[in-house]
């Protein structure tokens, strides 16, 4: 069992501090804690608010400060419940919950893990979303840091601060391409503190090893340059060498702080994400979630279309709509399923066709990133390059969206491709749901309900010949938290390719078409804790083999793995 130590809190014994972070029912464990009064009820990982007990009021002087009744965590739960029932507008309920988190983590993570379903569009996309535009006006507490550029001096200081020895995982972003609302300057902190809650919720990381970052290099949002409440660093980006410098900067203090730390980036400029990740891959635990735990999913669900007809990927054509880095990133995972299953590398890219907003991406276009040019058509000579046009003509079985744009899967387009396809594959994977290419309820009607749609934001149930059904949501949140569980669990050294294949494995062996023909793609988002779990050792298994963590035993693995998880649930505490 990991033994788990405080060490970054002076005021908690780091000695005879019991774990929390098991598998065990922690209200069974003793913490011993040395904070009192105040402190303590204004330390969001140890308060617990109404549930201390009338003997840890007494221990610790909360006498007073709290009102009389003692209440359960049970009881905490129905009453967060019922107060976010009554808020007018999910952007509210985004609010409290998290002030919430801010005061009292463990009742917030009782709250996500217990109502996941109804919590995930609240924390997560799509709402977050919008608290990311609106962040300037929701800003109370500081959470996680900022990290602006006319302060990169004193970034190393700002790391040391020994608040965050224990931190394992972060999430960074620069905030210049949040969701398809694109630049969002210093707001895009929603992410990293959305992504990090979604680690804990699903995937059971423990909130004190989790740390999201801001790298604050500016914004060009005119809005936000002209909202005098921005609360970011008011200025055009920082770009080229200065900005490339920063990264550097940045990396190198992280990798020096914390040797061993996954780090994960989030929502960059299609212009910066794969040069940041090509640049670090091989010097540290990193990926971008954006690229690599899109494609993972993406592919997942494809796979579990293709198992359900026993159809193979090289026979499918892909129409990709968006060539930023996430649809190359997809593309990349889909064209290895093809050569695993046999296909020459010729034969696999001819079955691809990559569109960006100036048409189907042709060789020897002006200004193609190496990962673009690779999917570029050469046979496409003097024919229209139009999405309709490339539509019409190539057939497609597989239609995704990742292109931030709405409405771009058109009647037209869905009807057109109905015509050639038995079960048509479409997935409008843009976020937040405003952004979506279209609404599964169109691509339904336009389909006789044939289609097999997935989208990246969530929608409502179907309702399909008087059946209802789920509509799934292809969202890299069925992947990044299990993989960050495997890499604090392996202590892997680095993130390969074939993990996100393994982990896109895992996940669809547990899609719920492979056993009911009606199914899903995916397993519902209920099941993000098993499916965390999956994640996680598909991916680890995989690290192993691909040598970039000792080589544990298969119980060893799994054992590292279920030692991580953190219950939300209250310890008893006792004084110092
Ligand atoms: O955050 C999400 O919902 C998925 C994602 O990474 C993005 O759209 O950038
Ligand atoms: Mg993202």
């Amino acid at each position: 069992m990991t033994q788990h130590m405080f060490f970054f809190l002076p005021a908690i014994s780091g000695e005879t501090a019991p774990t929390i972070f098991s598998g065990d029912k922690p209200m069974t464990r003793t913490l011993s804690v040395a904070l009192s009064g105040q402190d303590l009820l204004n330390h969001p990982f140890l308060n617990k608010g109404l549930a201390f007990s009338s003997e840890e009021r007494d221990a610790f002087e909360l006498h007073g400060l709290l009102p009389k009744a003692v209440q359960t965590l049970d009881q905490q739960v129905e009453a967060a419940l019922k107060f976010l029932d009554a808020l007018p507008s999910p952007f509210a309920r985004h609010v409290h919950l998290r002030e919430l988190q801010d005061t009292n983590e463990t009742l917030f993570y009782a709250l996500l893990t217990r109502k996941i379903d109804a919590m995930l569009p609240l924390v997560y996309t799509p709402t977050v979303g919008e608290a990311c535009q609106r962040f300037s006006e929701i800003w109370r507490r500081p959470r996680g840091l900022f990290l602006s550029y006319p302060e990169r001096e004193s970034m190393e200081d700002i790391l040391d601060n020994p608040a965050y020895d224990d931190v394992r995982v972060i999430v960074v972003t620069d905030g210049e391409r949040i969701l398809g609302l694109g630049d969002q300057g210093a707001g895009g902190m929603g992410i990293p503190i959305g992504k990090l809650s979604l680690y804990t919720t699903c995937a059971g990381i423990s909130p004190d090893q989790t740390l999201p970052i801001v790298l604050d290099t500016g914004t060009n949002n005119q809005d936000l340059l002209q909202n005098p409440a921005y609360i970011g660093w008011r200025h055009e980006r920082v770009r080229g060498a200065e900005y490339d410098a920063f990264i550097e900067r940045f990396v190198t203090a992280v990798q020096t702080r914390w040797p061993h730390v996954a780090l994960h980036w989030e929502d960059f400029s299609g212009a910066n994400a794969a040069p940041i990740l090509e640049r670090y891959r091989d010097r540290l635990c990193t990926f971008n979630d954006d690229i690599q735990g899109t494609a993972a999913v993406t592919t997942a669900a494809i796979l579990s279309a293709n198992a359900a007809h026993d159809g193979k990927l090289k026979d499918e054509t892909i129409v990709m709509l968006g060539a930023g880095s996430a649809g190359v990133g997809i593309a990349k995972l889909l064209l290895q399923v093809m050569l695993d299953e046999g296909a020459s590398e010729e034969d696999a890219l001819a079955r691809f066709y990559m569109l960006d907003q100036d048409g189907l991406l042709l060789d020897g276009r002006e200004g193609l990133t190496d990962g673009q040019a690779l999917f570029a058509r050469k046979d496409w000579k003097d024919r229209p390059t139009d999405f309709e046009s490339v539509m019409r003509e190539c057939k497609a079985s597989i239609l995704i969206g990742v292109s931030g744009v709405k409405g771009l899967f058109t009647e037209t387009i869905v009807r057109e491709m109905s015509k050639t396809c038995k079960r048509p594959i479409i997935f409008p994977l843009s976020n937040p749901t405003s952004h979506s290419e279209a609404t599964p309820e169109d691509i339904m009607a336009w389909s006789d309900e044939r289609a097999l749609v997935s989208t990246g934001s969530p929608f409502p149930p179907l309702d399909l010949h008087g059946r209802t059904h789920r509509v799934d949501q292809t969202n890299n949140a069925y992947i990044f938290p299990g993989l960050g569980l495997c890499l604090l669990a392996t202590g892997a050294t680095r993130v390969t390719d074939s993990m996100f294949m393994a982990a896109a494995r895992g996940l669809a062996s547990l899609s719920p078409l492979r056993s009911n023909p009606d199914g899903n793609l995916l397993p519902p988002v209920t099941q993000l804790r098993k499916v965390a779990l999956a994640v996680a050792e598909a991916a680890a298994r995989q690290a192993r083999e691909d040598g970039v963590c000792p080589s544990f035993s298969d119980d060893e693995l799994l054992e590292r793995i279920q030692s991580l998880v953190w219950t939300p649930e209250y310890c008893a505490y006792e004084k110092i």
